[in-house]
């Protein structure tokens, strides 16, 4: 049995964490650790990254930057989970639904950026109805989320141990870190509206993207995401104007956490034609982070895809 071994740069962070908790149960990969000394030290770094086959990088985007360079230095491939290579020409970016020719491309690059959080519920909205001229690319779209507070991190995670505000608005000078990869992968010719907040619950995200266009166009928009992602995996388009399948008529921020699923919802009222509501319901942690990157793991080293996306129950 072929097993692949990779090295986490920036093991006990957040996502670091919760891939290492994916992976402990991976037939086809080990994953190597570096001593908690040696945790920032350049040169044991670059001998861990000379032995694996991909090294995954969980850090902050300056220190994510020369980290690829110390992998690249010694013929790594690297899959970063940071937002410093999103929009980089040479590396490809790792949202393996974003168009068919997306695989392929992932399993065979050197250099993948996994895809921000807030960005993989927009982008997987938003680019199939562009495509189709549902919706016009050069609109401003203006997009809302909420997410977990392990979206911030160790330092947001410890600053809510004993508690913290219920719902606190933030990046209100519309220069989030999502937006230039939205802008990109979601093939907008204009630049996003992005106003994201942070809840007092550790995982889970909802993103909303209110759209208006020709009255009557609201299935359109629905089937068409429907047929784009049919066969997916992890894609769950929900029925039209169906909130919940148990039928209560609220959202919750939770109905993801721990897989790597993504859930779409199209909500319509016929009273008013002209707009839909895109919502994406994904775990923060999960499609947005370290499931992602089990996922595209899987994929840059020819393993199945679906294969510890999840965490165990
Ligand atoms: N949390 C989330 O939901 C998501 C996070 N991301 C991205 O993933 C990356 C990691 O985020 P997250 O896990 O949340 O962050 P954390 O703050 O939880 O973890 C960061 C890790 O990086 C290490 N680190 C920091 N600076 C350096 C350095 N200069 N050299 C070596 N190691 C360093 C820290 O170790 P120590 O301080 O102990 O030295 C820590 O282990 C970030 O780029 C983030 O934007 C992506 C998607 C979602
Ligand atoms: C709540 C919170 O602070 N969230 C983070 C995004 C987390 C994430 O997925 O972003 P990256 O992958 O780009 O790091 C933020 O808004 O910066």
């Amino acid at each position: 049995m072929t097993v692949f071994r990779i090295f986490i740069d920036g093991q006990a962070g957040t996502t670091g964490l919760q891939i290492r908790q994916r992976l402990a149960a991976h037939p086809h990969i080990k994953v190597l650790t570096i001593e908690y000394d040696l945790r920032r030290d350049a040169s044991a770094r670059r001998a861990l990254m000379a032995s694996v086959d991909v090294t995954v990088l969980c850090l902050p985007d300056d220190a994510a930057r020369e980290a690829a360079q110390l992998a690249q230095s010694v013929g790594c491939r690297v899959l970063d989970a940071s937002s410093a290579h999103r929009t980089v020409p040479s590396w490809v970016f790792g949202l393996p639904e974003l168009v068919p020719t997306q695989r392929a491309a992932i399993a065979s690059a050197r250099q993948v950026a996994n895809p921000g959080c807030y960005a993989t519920g927009a982008i997987l909205l938003l680019r199939p109805l562009i495509e189709q001229k549902l919706l016009r690319r050069d609109t401003v779209f203006c997009i809302n989320a909420i997410s977990g507070y392990t979206g911030g991190g160790t330092k947001m995670v410890e600053q809510y141990k004993n508690g913290g505000p219920a719902y606190v608005a933030y990046t209100l000078d519309f220069d989030h870190k999502h937006i230039p990869e939205i802008q990109t992968w979601g093939d907008l010719s204009t630049r996003p509206i992005f106003h994201p907040a942070v809840g007092n619950f550790d995982q889970g995200m909802l993103v909303f993207i209110p759209v208006v266009h020709e009255p009557g166009r609201s299935q359109a928009l629905h089937s068409t995401l429907q047929q784009r992602y049919e066969g997916e995996k992890f894609v769950k388009v929900q029925g039209f104007n169906v909130i919940d399948p148990a039928g209560v008529p609220m959202l919750t921020p939770h109905g993801t956490n721990g897989s790597n699923n993504i859930e779409l919802f199209v909500l319509a009222n016929s009273t008013y034609p002209d707009r839909t509501l895109l919502v994406a319901r994904l775990d923060n942690l999960g499609k947005g982070a370290s499931g992602a990157a089990v996922q595209n793991l899987n994929l840059m080293l020819g393993l199945q895809e679906d294969l510890c996306t999840h965490l165990a129950a």
